[in-house]
């Protein structure tokens, strides 16, 4: 058997994307750096094992493949990428596609595409872990259309499937795929933090075992709030350790880890001037969390903040509607990053098709992004918080979050990611906000100027040439 496309990187990701690639009928061959990993993948291939090729070097891979060729890369994001590329060049043709389906952080891959002219070169984004890739991720291509085209057919075909259609799709030049990608991860930091506020409420503040706040979880599932991360953190909260019998989630350090593409999204919407403030604090907690000698320390000096709620003050609907809100905050703030990456970059990134690729596979998939495709396909200019479907939910919800940050604040339980919801919520609402005093500050101490209100073409304050 001919393979009609091939891949490099055997490790939790690259396996179950192969074996998901094999088991829709395409036959792949595979090299891993470490050969064994490559034989015992095909030993364990089971049934599938004669849809795949294993190959110990890089020539046989190549050898391997029908031409033209196209080899999936899934190893760690930087130099392994430019290394698996730089053995791959000399042995392909000018029309074989590399292509990087890692975590790539999106300038590597514009990089990559403006550098590499012997080979062609695409950037795909696939999330949902690991049960993602081996029974349907969701894909967002990112390179020249027609490389995208030519390979769609293999990635449609693993995709996962929202109502029969392919959760995989062009999201335009370049790095798109993986800036799109990354957006997403922004996003699910944003959304796990919330549910970690939430949960931090029902466990110091209400008191709730595990169990009950896996319960709460589980009905928030049969509403609006229906997602994978609302799935899991039941499942999670509801877990025993195998070890202990003891709640697992009460065995685990509470510091968390990151890889790279909520920070790289912090980042470049400093640097797009797009507001993500809830995705910028989801970034800060994991860095804050990280800090647990530190903690202890202020904890021993200042006593602990979080306090219990008189349960009077709090009940599990101000819970969900207050995450229901800090949902649609979150999720306006990324497409509205997105919004502003397209126009910046000169990229016409699909803000409809984005939503759509997003409701199943991924990490994020939940009911609320059908409904989020449908209010981007009406407007997509408009700021997703200003649809009619979403303005519901913030008129409904806003209030409940309003009282739980104000609760949170007041009974010391941090909630970084919903209040900084509730701000962008409440400067998004405000016609006159209050940067006419940052412009008077800045005219003041630097002569800045600023914009009258009036449309009088002065730019400057009679404390003109005060200051400094
Ligand atoms: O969409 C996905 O399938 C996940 O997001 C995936 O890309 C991975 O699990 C990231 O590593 C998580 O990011 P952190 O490791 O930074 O939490």
């Amino acid at each position: 058997d001919t393979a009609q496309i091939g891949l490099i990187g055997l490790g939790t990701m690259g396996s179950a994307l192969a074996l998901n690639i094999a088991e829709k009928g395409f036959p792949i061959a595979v090299w891993n750096r470490k050969t064994q990993v490559t034989r015992d993948f095909h030993d364990e291939a089971g049934e599938l094992a004669d849809k795949v090729i294993p190959t110990e070097t890089h020539e046989e891979l190549v050898a391997a493949i029908a031409k033209p060729r196209a080899i999936i890369l899934m190893v760690p994001a930087g130099e392994p990428v430019d290394e698996q590329i730089a053995k791959l060049r000399p042995l392909l043709d000018a029309d074989d596609v590399i292509i990087d389906a890692g975590n790539a952080n999106f300038h590597d891959t514009n990089r990559r595409v403006r550098e590499i002219d012997d080979v062609e070169f695409l950037g795909i984004g696939v999330s949902g872990g690991e049960a993602g890739a081996r029974h349907g991720p969701a894909i967002m291509g990112g390179g020249k259309k027609e490389l995208w085209d030519r390979v769609s057919h293999i990635l449609e075909a693993i995709a996962a499937k929202f109502e029969g259609e392919p959760c995989a799709a062009w999201m335009g030049r370049e790095g798109a795929g993986h800036f799109v990608k990354a957006v997403h991860n922004g996003i699910e930091y944003a959304d796990m933090q919330m549910i970690a506020e939430a949960y931090g409420v029902m466990r110091d503040g209400m008191k709730m075992a595990p169990d009950a706040i896996g319960d709460t979880f589980a009905r928030f599932n049969e509403g609006a709030l229906k997602s994978y991360l609302i799935e899991i953190s039941s499942t999670v909260t509801k877990a025993a350790d195998t070890h202990t019998g003891q709640p697992m989630i009460d065995l685990i350090l509470d510091k968390a880890g990151q890889k790279g593409t909520g920070r790289w999204t912090a980042i470049e919407a400093q640097h797009l001037a797009a507001p993500i403030p809830a995705i910028e604090a989801a970034v800060v907690a994991r860095n804050l969390s990280s800090r647990v000698a530190a903690r202890r320390e202020g904890e021993d000096m200042f006593g602990a903040a979080p306090m219990e709620i008189p349960s009077e003050m709090i009940s599990d609907e101000m819970l969900e509607r207050a995450l229901i809100a800090g949902k649609v905050l979150c999720y306006a703030q990324g497409f509205d990053m997105i919004a502003a990456a397209s126009a910046q970059f000169g990229w016409t990134l699909p803000l409809p098709e984005i939503a759509k690729v997003w409701r199943e596979g991924c990490i994020i998939r939940s009911a609320m992004l059908d409904d989020m495709a449908a209010a981007l396909a009406e407007d997509e200019d408009r700021n997703l918080m200003l649809a009619p479907a979403f303005a519901r939910h913030l008129r409904e919800g806003h209030v409940a979050l309003r009282e739980l940050v104000a609760i949170g604040a007041r009974f010391g339980h941090p909630m970084p990611a919903l209040s900084s919801g509730l701000s962008y919520f409440d400067t998004m609402r405000t016609a006159r906000g209050t940067a006419n005093m940052i412009q008077a500050q800045r005219d003041y101490f630097g002569e800045h100027g600023f914009e009258r209100t009036d449309g009088i073409e002065d730019a400057h304050g009679p404390w003109h040439g005060h200051g400094v």
